[in-house]
């Protein structure tokens, strides 16, 4: 099958920073990709190469097999969704939505169409009169989901699209671009730096750090085998515990940091680690607990409300099916 989007190499340089010093990718039809990783891996820098915003300074951009580079975004069969939802306050939600088919001469009857399509997949057909000015941020960014929907895209952009929204409106619509995507069963690529989006979102993710592609690989992938400290690190809340290797016995030859996620530790007052309880935090069905000891910071993640106050002694014992092993230059062992 040919890739909805393959990249080869892909490198972009800023005057003499490298931000992407050299970036492959295979996206199949219908896959729901994220790009993930901190304020300044080059998320953006990367998307915008794929929607032909910014020139990559060597290697190939390939949408459904045709190389694109040099190609203008217009033509290149893609619909982005931004973070800032960009729309014309003059015109209707209606007018919105059906604008870019309009411009590419698209009989009415057949834009009214798509506009009603879009409109009922995304529940905006009671606001399809209003302006942008009367409509929650909520809406207006159904409203920039619709646009790019109407269009029919080879490849769906999102940079960020849900970052603008608060926390509640921003797990509601998760929910619905999930189900928007098996509706659609569109190719889609998405950037953002939360990574309870990605894992909840993405059939595979794209770990970014300082531009180079740490992991790629589907959510649990991820959570079970991360390649490297930095995507153990970055994937999970809370993150993952590094001790040194000798915290614990049975460290493989190499291995310098014990990686431990807070779901995989208990407490066991025959076997545990040693510590001591700094901090609690009782979240209702589980609670955090925060402690030092073996050489580290542990927090451990318990079920129910036990009764830890902080400054007692607590041994906390690793779940041995869950140890995740990393030499001195981070790598998985
Ligand atoms: N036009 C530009 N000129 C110079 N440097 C740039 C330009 N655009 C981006 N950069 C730099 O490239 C790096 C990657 O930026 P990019 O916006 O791709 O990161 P990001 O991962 O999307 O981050 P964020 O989540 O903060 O948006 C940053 O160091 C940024 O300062």
């Amino acid at each position: 099958m040919t890739p909805a989007l393959q990249l080869r190499d892909v490198r972009k340089t800023f005057g003499k920073v490298e931000v992407i010093p050299g970036a492959s990718l295979s996206v199949m039809p219908g896959e729901f990709v994220v790009f993930v990783g901190p304020s300044g891996c080059g998320k953006s820098t990367l998307l915008r190469m794929i929607a032909g915003l910014e020139a990559p300074d060597s290697g190939d951009i390939m949408i459904g097999g045709a190389r694109v580079n040099g190609v203008s975004p217009a033509r290149r069969g893609i619909a982005m969704v931004f973070q800032s939802y960009a729309l014309y306050p003059h015109l209707t939600v209606a007018g919105n939505m059906g604008l870019a088919l309009k411009q590419a001469g698209m009989p009415r009857a057949e834009r009214e169409a798509a506009i009603a399509e879009a409109a009922r997949m995304l529940a905006l057909e009671p606001l399809l009169d209003r302006r942008p000015a009367q409509l929650s941020g909520g809406q207006r960014q159904r409203v920039a989901i619709g646009r790019a929907i109407v269009r029919r895209p080879k490849l769906f952009l999102f940079d960020e699209p849900l970052s603008n929204l608060d926390a509640a409106l921003r797990g509601q619509t998760r929910i619905e671009l999930a189900r928007l995507h098996r509706e659609l069963g569109a190719t889609m690529i998405y950037v953002t730096h939360d990574q309870v989006e990605a894992m909840t979102l993405a059939d595979r993710i794209v770990v970014l750090d300082r531009g180079h592609i740490a992991q790629i690989g589907t959510p649990m992938e991820l959570y079970d085998r991360p390649a490297n400290r930095f995507v153990a690190s970055f994937i999970g809340a809370p993150a993952m515990n590094f001790l040194p290797a000798a915290a614990i016995p049975g460290a493989p030859p190499g291995a310098e940091t014990l990686g431990l996620r807070p779901d995989h530790l208990a407490p066991d007052p025959a076997e545990g680690i040693p510590t001591e309880v700094t901090h609690v935090e009782h979240l209702g069905p589980e609670t955090l607990v925060h402690a030092t000891g073996a050489g580290g910071l542990l927090t451990a993640r318990l079920t129910g409300a036990p009764e830890i106050a902080p400054g007692t002694a607590l041994r906390l014992a690793p779940n041995r099916a869950h140890l995740h092993w990393f030499d001195a230059a981070g790598d998985r062992l």
